[in-house]
Formats: structure tokens, sequence, C-alpha cells
């Protein structure tokens, strides 16, 4: 067994967090192992003033720590998976996935408190895509403006861009103990997460048997299963755009199920499937979902997204 571990970890107080956490479970789990973190900046910290659907370009928040990784000079990465591509790089594995934290994402308004009470042509702020749409289905009137940085951050955007309401994921203001912000918890009909919302990824060397071995024992079987589904049902949509899309999945009574929707940009138009599966089949299913999706008019959707994306970039 390894006498010394080192983690890797972005600097906010979310990276933070979730980086001493797993030190914590780790440290608890083999008395006596030394456990460091070393904190690094990845290109999603430096680039803070354009919208993350801009960028693009996967890997934003994981491709510094992954090289690292790589090379040696860390052993692991604590993510939030949300954050994390479809496919890693070669040498690298996703040792473990931790018990989810809640899904969903929250509404904090101080002053409206719901998304129903807030007024016609409300100021909504919000980092993505998928949020947006979201939103704009269940209230067409409402003004999304844009919405990145760290949770502190966006906290502070709340007063300082005077705006009515914004939505963040439950999971993170937890976390930080920030929980009572939250004014209203969006239910699945009206905000479907994102892909692996809410659980941790701990990423590691591939051929590294020995941290494999360590790690095993923080991985969630039945989180695992929901987001090896959510994640294939991600991958076979993915057309090198960003997607406004949700997905869901959780084991209830040995049961797998799996829920999804992709939306147009506007949120006028939805798609909305769910298939159920043995835990086995998770992957599969993923997969058939996507294609299911695509065919009842997810095609469109997404067809119209490519072009809106080539005709920004003319
Ligand atoms: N995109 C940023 C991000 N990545 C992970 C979380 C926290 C929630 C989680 O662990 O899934 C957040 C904040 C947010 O979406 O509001």
């Amino acid at each position: 067994m390894r006498q010394k571990i080192v983690i890797g970890t972005r600097s906010s107080k979310l990276a933070l967090w979730q980086a001493n956490y797993i030190a914590s479970c780790l440290a608890e789990r083999y008395p006596g192992l030394e456990v460091t973190l070393k904190h690094m900046v990845t290109k999603g910290d430096k680039i803070l003033d354009v919208p993350l659907a801009k960028i693009g370009g996967k890997g934003l928040f994981t491709q510094e720590l992954e090289s690292a990784m790589l090379n040696g000079e860390i052993d692991l990465a604590v993510h939030s998976l949300k954050d994390m591509p479809t496919e890693l790089p070669t040498g690298l594995t996703l040792a473990a996935i931790t018990e989810r934290e809640t899904p969903w994402d929250a509404l904090v308004s101080p002053e409206y408190k719901t998304l129903a009470c807030l007024p016609v042509g409300a100021k909504v702020g919000t980092s993505s895509l998928r949020r947006k749409a979201q939103l704009l289905k269940a209230r067409p009137d409402l003004k999304i403006s844009d919405l990145r940085g760290n949770l502190d951050t966006r906290l502070k955007k709340l007063e300082t861009e005077q705006l009515d309401a914004i939505v963040l994921a439950a999971a993170g203001l937890k976390r930080l103990g920030w929980e009572q912000l939250i004014t209203e918890i969006l239910p699945k009909e009206i905000s479907l997460p994102a892909v692996g919302q809410g659980a941790l990824a701990i990423e590691a060397r591939a051929n590294d048997q020995e941290i494999l071995q360590m790690l095993a024992f923080l991985n969630d079987e039945d989180t695992s299963y929901a987001v090896i589904a959510e994640r294939s049902f991600l991958n076979e949509l993915e057309g090198g755009c960003q997607v406004p899309m949700g997905v869901y999945g959780c084991i209830e009574n040995n049961e797998l199920y799996l829920e999804a929707a992709i939306l147009s940009l506007d949120g006028q138009r939805v798609i909305r499937d769910t298939l159920c599966s043995s835990p086995a089949g998770a992957e599969d299913m993923g997969r058939r979902l996507a294609q299911r999706m695509y065919v009842q008019g997810g095609k469109e959707i997404l067809a119209e997204l490519l072009d809106g994306e080539q005709e920004e970039k003319k």
C-alpha cells in the first residue's frame, strides 16, 4: 500500500471542499497514509468572461489535472462528474464515482422565492444552455442573462447585476453549507439535471493498480449505474456542439430508470422520454434512449444547433 497520495485540485471553494472530503475519506480508511493537496489552475478557471457554451472544448476544468496525473505529479484528481468529458484521455480512468448528493437545480431568489412567483419579464442568471432552455419552457417571459464564475461569484452577481433569481446546482450549495440560500428546489419536471450532477468522479492512472484498489471503496454502485447510463446518453448525442438537454438516471427496486429531455434553445420545443431496464444494461440503455429521441425530433433540434454555431463562426 502507498504511504503517500497527492490529490490534484482546482482552487475554487467547491473544488477544495470536494478534494478535502475525499482526502478525509482516505485518511480515515487508511490510518497513517499521508494525503496532500496540490492546487492547480485549469483553463476553465482562467476564462471567466465568456459563457461556457461559447468556449466549448472538452475538459475545460480537467485537462491540466490530467496532464499532471499522466506525468506523475499527482496521483488522482477529484472532479464534479458533470464537468468531465464522456471520453477520458488514454491512460486515465474513473477509479470511483461517489454517492450522489442531491442532483436537482436550485433557485435562489431572496425576493420572490419561487419560479412561479417571479414577475413577468424577471431577470434570471444561469450559466448553462440546459437551464436556460428549461426555464424558458416553463416561463417564456423571463430574461435570461449569463452567469459565470465560482459559486460565491455567482451569488454576488445576484446583487451586483440586479438579478431577480439565479439557478445553480443544489449540490454545490449544500456542500459549501449554503443550503439555506435555496428558495426553491426545481423539480425534474421543470429542470432535469446535467449528466452526473451531484456526483464526484475520482480520476486516476489506469495502470496504477495500487491506487485503483485503494480508491475502490469510494465507489457507490447505484450512482455508478445511473451515471453510466446518463453519460452514454450524452455520448450518443454529442455532435461537437453544446446541446440544451437534461438527463436523470436512478435505481429503484433494482431497476434503472432513465429520463431525458432535449430542448430547442428557446425552450419552445421539447422531446422528452424515459426508459427502464436492468442496471447491467446501463450503457446500452443510454444509447437506446438517445437514438429513440433523435428519431422523435432530436435530430432536427441538433441540426439547428449546429447550423446556429456555424452561423456564429462566419
Ligand atoms: N458547472 C459548474 C459546476 N460543476 C459542479 C457544480 C456543483 C454541482 C455538482 O457537483 O454537480 C457546479 C455548479 C453549478 O452547476 O451550479
